[in-house]
């Protein structure tokens, strides 16, 4: 009875210190990983060019970092396109308030003074609403009629002496 015992004391002695070094192996792959992961991080940060785009506002940063990535950059994804579509609404709508507050600010008259009104509706746009494409249908009238007006496009002609875009 007592080598009985003493065989099975030396079995599960066996069997716990595979356990223990197939464990202590496994840990010592994943620490190896990791450097591994450390090092090649290391590479691209010294690797990485890093520039300082400095300008006047409008000299046109925001566009030169845009050409860079569709010419150099990955693909836009149907997500990415979705999420430019809103900034582009966004800009859109933001570019014609500056321009209807340009010109008013440099009493350019109207064309069609109905255009007061859609002025009025596109001012009212609620910035924290969600634009997406049926909130900017509601306004593509009233864009269309104000940027078809004398007085928008003179406020756009003469728009090196306000700020168009922020
Ligand atoms: N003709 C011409 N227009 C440009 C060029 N680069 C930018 N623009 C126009 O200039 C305007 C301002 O460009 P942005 O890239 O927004 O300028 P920015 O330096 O980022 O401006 P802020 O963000 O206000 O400091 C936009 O209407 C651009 O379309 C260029 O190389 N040639
Ligand atoms: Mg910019």
């Amino acid at each position: 009875m007592g080598e009985e015992f003493t065989k099975l004391f030396k079995m599960a002695d066996t069997i716990m210190s595979c356990c223990i070094s197939e464990h202590e192996k496994s840990q010592k792959t994943r620490s190896r990983e990791i450097d591994k992961k450390i090092n090649r991080d290391r590479l691209t940060f010294r690797r990485t060019v890093r520039v300082l785009l400095l300008g006047a506002g409008e000299s046109g940063k925001s566009t030169f970092l845009k050409q860079m990535r569709i010419i150099h950059g990955q693909e836009f994804d149907d997500e990415q396109v979705r999420e430019y579509r809103t900034i582009i609404y966004n800009n859109i709508l933001k570019g014609m308030r500056v321009l209807i507050d340009a010109r008013q600010k440099l009493n350019i008259p109207w064309a069609d003074e109905s255009c007061a009104k859609d002025a009025a509706t596109v001012f009212d746009f609620n910035g924290s609403t969600k634009l997406d494409q049926p909130v900017f249908c509601d306004y593509v009238d009233s864009l269309k009629k104000l940027w078809n007006d004398t007085g928008i496009r003179t406020a756009f002609d003469r728009r090196r002496e306000f700020q168009l875009v922020s």
